[in-house]
């Protein structure tokens, strides 16, 4: 491709999230969240690694801002951990927590830089864990209170909401596959998990139309959405993409935009779990509750076969030849361009941004005070490249959110896997803009490459 140059008020950012980079986990009155409680049960994360100290950027987020203005971001995501704010999830509210928040924003606009906050990124109040988490229908209001609350106070400044992060990966990776916080394998649970997440998601979304601060604003969702492609064009491997994309996205994609859940994967949950369990009024509150913009979080795409075993939800995952990250995801740029057309004709989806797109690689060590990670400067080009040629093909993109803007907290991997475009030295939590950094700066200067 010759040179490129993105929209006009094209958002370039980059993301982070509050327990992989905060820090700080006793200070000033925040209280446990699940992510705690899991980190330091043994043999949940890689090297007994926690969130307790991470980046501490709560006590350095001064200066972290100042890093990101001298890259010349246009905007930054993060998210408000809910213990700093509700240290029991509900009830009393902690003021040093809202605090920071209002620091760090007000940061963020000193230095030109938009914010765009998620409301939840997994760091649930043990709390409300200890009385049934996300399968208690209970915290879906409890959710929306705490909304409300940052709503009334940040909403003057902040006018870009996320409700949640990834509830697929909340429900499943979380509750099913056992590998996040809070660590059960329970089908059924992430199951009705998922009903409960989109009903407090839908429940945020009207409470930031009541809030009286959203003259202006936006909110959506993010979701972690994989293209599925075939291994071969077999009726059986048509299935299983099928479920998959079924199982990952159209669960997902269809009650935000439709107001109703797939037809097909429904029917195999009720059949085969029992679940979710749907109340009168929740999918008309769902329905009624429209987004004004989708956030997707792009890693990877999936190849599936039909698996040995009979059933709908018979999947095996086929790794092509090709290159790949550290966390095992396949480099595969095509699949954001596909994602994105898919999005566009099926769901005519109104503004999308990208909220997380980025890599793990092995390449980040400081040699001379540079990190050359080259390969992570490609992998970015070549997705920003995809993003490009789908807006030309009439997708509503309007910002791109690189994960991330510091290495921190990889949840069950602890800090053994890096995703920054600046390097942290976690002796001395020196931070390092890495040759990706430098080359996404001259990017952004020049609203393209
Ligand atoms: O793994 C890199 C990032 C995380 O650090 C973010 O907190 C999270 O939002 C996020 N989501 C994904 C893709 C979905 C996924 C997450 C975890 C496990 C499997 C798939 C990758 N990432």
């Amino acid at each position: 491709m010759g040179k490129i140059t993105f929209p006009k008020d094209f958002i370039w950012g980059a993301a982070t999230a509050s327990y992989q980079i905060e820090g700080a986990v006793n200070q000033d009155g925040r209280g446990e969240s699940i992510w705690d409680r899991f980190s330091h049960t043994p043999g949940k994360v890689l090297n007994g690694d926690t969130g307790d100290v991470a980046c501490d950027h709560y006590n350095r987020y001064k200066e972290d801002v100042q890093l990101m203005k001298e890259l010349g971001l246009k905007g930054y995501r993060f998210s408000v951990a809910w213990p700093r704010i509700y240290p029991q999830g509900k009830g009393q509210v902690n003021q040093k927590g809202l605090d920071f928040y209002n620091s760090l924003v007000d940061e963020l606009l000193k230095a030109g830089i938009e914010p765009i906050v998620t409301l939840y990124h997994w760091d649930l109040p043990q709390a409300l864990q200890d009385i049934g988490g996300w399968d208690n229908r209970d915290v879906t209001d409890y959710f929306a209170d705490y909304a409300f609350k940052m709503y009334d106070v940040l909403g003057d400044r902040v006018k870009k909401w996320i409700t949640h992060n990834e509830p697929w990966v909340v429900a499943f990776v979380g509750n099913a596959f056992g590998e996040h916080a809070p660590g059960y394998k329970d089908f059924a649970l992430a199951v009705r998990i998922t009903h409960h997440l989109l009903l407090s998601h839908a429940k945020a979304v009207q409470a930031y139309r009541q809030s009286g601060n959203d003259d202006g604003g936006q909110i959506g969702i993010t979701l972690n959405l994989t293209p599925v492609y075939p291994d071969s064009d077999s009726p059986e491997d048509s299935e299983a993409v099928q479920f998959q994309d079924g199982f990952q996205n159209r669960w997902f994609l269809d009650p935000v935009f439709k107001g109703a859940y797939p037809e097909d994967i429904l029917e195999f949950y009720q059949e085969k779990y029992n679940a979710p369990v749907i109340r009168p009024g929740d999918m008309e509150l769902i329905a009624d509750n429209h987004i004004d913009f989708l956030g997707i979080n792009y890693y990877t795409r999936a190849v599936v076969k039909k698996g040995r075993e009979s059933g709908f939800d018979s999947v095996e995952h086929v790794h092509p030849e090709g290159k790949y990250t550290e966390m095992g995801w396949e480099v595969y740029p095509e699949g954001l361009y596909d994602l994105l057309m898919r999005i566009h004709r099926d769901y005519n989806a109104p503004n999308i941004y990208i909220t997380e797109n980025g890599a793990a690689f092995k390449d980040d060590k400081v040699v001379d005070g540079i990190v050359d990670d080259q390969d992570r400067l490609e992998y970015l080009k070549s997705h920003f490249e995809a993003a490009y040629r789908a807006i030309q093909d009439g997708v509503n993109l309007k910002g791109y959110y690189v994960w991330s803007f510091m290495d921190n907290f990889e949840w069950a991997y602890g800090y053994s896997k890096r995703f920054g475009i600046v390097y942290v030295d976690y002796e001395t939590l020196k931070r390092t803009p890495k040759k990706s950094a430098l080359w996404y700066r001259d990017v952004i200067a020049d609203n393209g490459f």
